[in-house]
């Protein structure tokens, strides 16, 4: 039963009941309809009470009949609204849990909402590329004004209930049962008047220049969502409110969202939705998964190493109130991450507090600890090490705690590319070792790689995977090799932005390209802000630079493949990027973010250009993005034949959250899809055959086989592979 009525007294309660969020399906929606004209109708109902069953009011619109058409052709959530904002009987939206997307504009279409504290409202549809299109963007800017309602739907933002209370949202919040609060008020307004309750009659209240505000909200959202159309669209929807009648706004919604639809953005995104929940969802080739292998409940923990990755993963933890102990070898440099991370929380606390929300730590370190003593470690249940990344280091740190720490205590080593299998060698449970990488900023970025090593137990997976869903993380499950699979696939790709240079480009225009493309910065961009000695470190550790390199060997050579140079020859030249003040752009100062073209560089590549006597040529952005992407993509499907990514949508789960990839284009792998797959292996043969000394460039047999056997849809990919390597 998708929707269930009873009644209480002269009060119909009308519940939605479709696990696991209650979202409107179109039969969810056929029910509802039916069951509220029922009640309008019935003479011994004088209120109605609108309600969620199992804590939740409605999570909106079912996504996963977007595909379909089924939506289209029944009832759809502006009926079920129309009716309820004209019924003439009292109607009251009890609002637990969530009331997102076409749930909150379920809700603003009742008379009256009563929500619970912990309740959380919101108009999120932008984020999976749509707009409220079911009255969401012409009656909230009418409850709550102009400005409020455009903040809250172009950014998607979720909004505590006490937030909802100041907005004007909610009329009541509760701390007990919202229903039976929902129910009391019901009875309370039965025969009062409620036209100035029906928000489509009431008009968009304002005191700006509403010109100038749309106009200025347009320019800032085509800069912060570069690319992205849906907030575009939600801008144009909102003003519609201001300009034309209720009616008329509805036509304009609908309107707006068959042209997002026309844009592929809206299928990406979703896309991305889906792809990020089923990350959550690992399975092994033993069948051992996420819905068979209970977690153990992580209580205590321990980080080992407070640099910068050291910090935020304190925070992180202080953050989800989980007890942390923070170890360093030295007092000055306990000090110094002490401080920062009491730093980093007090951000963290000020940011909840704008959201009306509270802290553990708003006074204080939370449940961190701060120690130079290991001892202190013995009885915590996990440990994260993040010192520098040096196997010998991190080697001895493995022995060291695996003799200290309690047996069943996990072991995690927070490594970008080191072989999790060599760490976990050294240590007396190599069972319960496995790969934590987080990205930087650590308290930031939602992204956390889990690398299973071949000793790691399914346990440890599943009590990784589920501390990474507590600090809020989207956490991917991948197998060990060099690198795992974001910054595997980043390889070639970095490689090809310097093979850009060497053939005629300048760094500001392959960064224009990608950025243009939708990244959130360019490959000359990003590696300024990481330090370009970071590279340079790892390149002479492989003998590919410095004095390991053979002599006689050919400068833009290495192993008989094309190797470019350049980066090298800026790093002995000091230019290590934004913290030296120059590298691939020159910044106002030291540590300065601001990047400018430099002429130095490009004087620099002139000369490099003419002393290897290289034939530069005018390379236009399809160029550059193909020759950076499709690389990245063939790497991308290498790894899936090497079995280290699950599946394509893991892939992208991890390029979305992680590299910056414009979420409105999916990931890499969906845009290999949607570009299509034989293009994307024509254009890697066909360079591939001009340049053999690229072997990047070389298509991976998964690639040709998809080719070869019809471009089958992403989902069915996997199903190619057979019985290929499986790392996980
Ligand atoms: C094309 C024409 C359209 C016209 C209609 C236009 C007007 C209305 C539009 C909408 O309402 S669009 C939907 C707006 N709502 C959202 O975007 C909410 C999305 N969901 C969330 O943000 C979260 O899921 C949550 C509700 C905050 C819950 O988060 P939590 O972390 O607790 O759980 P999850 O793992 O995220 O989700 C659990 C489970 O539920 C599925 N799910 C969530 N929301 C929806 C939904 N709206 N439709 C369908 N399914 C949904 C989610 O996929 C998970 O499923 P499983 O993985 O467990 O199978």
């Amino acid at each position: 039963m998708e929707v269930t009525r009873y009644q209480s007294h002269a009060v119909s309660v009308i519940e939605i009941n479709h696990p696991p969020v209650n979202a409107l399906s179109s039969l969810v929606c056929q029910a509802l309809f039916k069951e509220f004209v029922e009640a309008s109708k019935d003479p011994s109902v004088e209120a109605i009470v609108l309600c969620g069953a199992n804590g939740k009011f409605c999570a909106g619109a079912d996504i996963r009949e977007f595909k379909s058409t089924s939506l289209m052709k029944t009832i759809s959530i502006e009926d079920i609204n129309g009716n309820i904002e004209s019924c003439k009987k009292p109607v009251v939206a009890a609002i637990e849990g969530v009331a997102l997307g076409g749930g909150l504009e379920l809700a603003l279409s009742c008379h009256y909402r009563v929500a619970h504290i912990k309740a959380i409202v919101g108009l999120p549809e932008v984020l999976i590329g749509i707009l409220p299109a079911a009255g969401g963007t012409q009656r909230l800017p009418r409850l709550i004004g102009i400005p409020a309602a455009l903040d809250m739907i172009v950014r998607g933002r979720h909004v505590p209930a006490t937030e909802a209370f100041q907005l004007g949202i909610v009329d009541q919040v509760v701390q007990t049962n919202a229903i039976d609060a929902a129910v009391h008020l019901a009875r309370e307004i039965i025969g009062k008047p409620l036209d100035n309750r029906r928000l489509s009659t009431l008009p968009v209240q304002y005191n700006i220049n509403i010109e100038d505000f749309f106009d200025n909200a347009l320019k800032k959202a085509k800069i912060q969502f570069f690319g992205a159309q849906a907030p575009l669209a939600c801008i144009e929807a909102v003003k519609a409110s201001v300009e034309l009648p209720f009616y008329q706004g509805l036509k304009k919604e609908q309107e707006l969202i068959a042209s997002l639809v026309t844009t592929g953005q809206p299928q990406a995104q979703q896309y991305a939705f889906f792809s990020e929940r089923n990350a959550g969802k690992w399975t092994l080739p033993s069948g051992e998964g996420w819905d068979n292998v209970s977690p153990k409940i992580i209580k205590t923990t321990a980080v080992i190493g407070l640099g910068t990755m050291g910090r935020g993963i304190v925070t992180s933890l202080s953050k989800a109130n989980i007890s942390v102990i923070a170890l360093e070898q030295d007092e000055k440099q306990l000090n110094q991450g002490k401080k920062a991370v009491i730093s980093l929380l007090e951000k963290e606390a000020e940011k909840l507090n704008k959201q009306g929300k509270s802290s553990s730590f708003a006074n204080g370190l939370g449940p961190v600890h701060f120690t130079l003593d290991f001892g202190e470690i013995r009885n915590v249940d996990l440990v994260i090490e993040a010192v520098y990344e040096n196997m010998g280091l991190k080697k001895k740190i493995f022995q060291k705690i695996s003799k200290i720490l309690k047996p069943d205590a996990f072991l995690c080593t927070n490594t970008s590319g080191l072989d999790i299998d060599e760490i976990a060698s050294v240590t007396n449970r190599p069972q319960n070792v496995i790969g934590m990488h987080f990205f930087s900023p650590a308290n930031i970025m939602r992204l956390l790689e889990v690398v299973r090593g071949c000793y790691t137990s399914p346990i440890t997976i599943a009590t990784t995977m589920s501390l990474g869903k507590t600090l809020g993380k989207v956490a991917v499950l991948v197998g060990n090799c060099p690198l795992f699979v974001g910054n595997r696939m980043l390889l070639p790709y970095v490689e090809q932005a310097g093979y850009l240079l060497e053939d005629g480009c300048n760094p500001e225009d392959v960064d224009n390209a990608l950025e243009h493309f939708g990244f959130a910065m360019g490959p000359f961009c990003m590696m300024d802000l990481a330090g370009l000695d970071v590279g340079w470190r790892s390149r002479m550790e492989k003998g590919l630079t410095g004095d390991r390199v053979p002599t006689g060997t050919p400068a833009r050579q290495r192993q008989g493949n094309r190797y470019c140079p350049i980066a090298d020859m800026l790093c002995e030249l000091g230019r290590f990027g934004q913290k030296a003040g120059m590298g691939w752009y020159k910044y106002e100062k030291l540590g300065g973010r601001k990047a400018s073209p430099d002429p130095w560089i490009r004087d620099f590549l002139e000369k490099y250009r003419n002393t290897h006597q290289i034939k530069s040529h005018v390379i236009n952005s399809e160029e550059i993005i193909q020759r950076c992407l499709y690389v990245l993509i063939n790497a991308g499907f290498k790894i899936l034949e090497d079995g280290i990514a699950t599946s394509p949508e893991d892939i992208d789960v991890i390029y979305n959250n992680g590299y910056g990839w414009p979420k409105y284009r999916g990931g890499p792998m969906y845009y290999a899809a949607t570009t299509g797959l034989a293009k994307v292996y024509e254009t890697l043969d066909r360079n591939y055959k001009a340049n053999p000394d690229i072997p990047s460039m070389k298509p991976t047999f998964l690639l040709r086989k998809l080719v070869a056997v019809g471009e089958p849809p992403l989902k069915e990919w996997k199903t190619q592979l057979g019985n290929l390597n499986n790392k996980l």
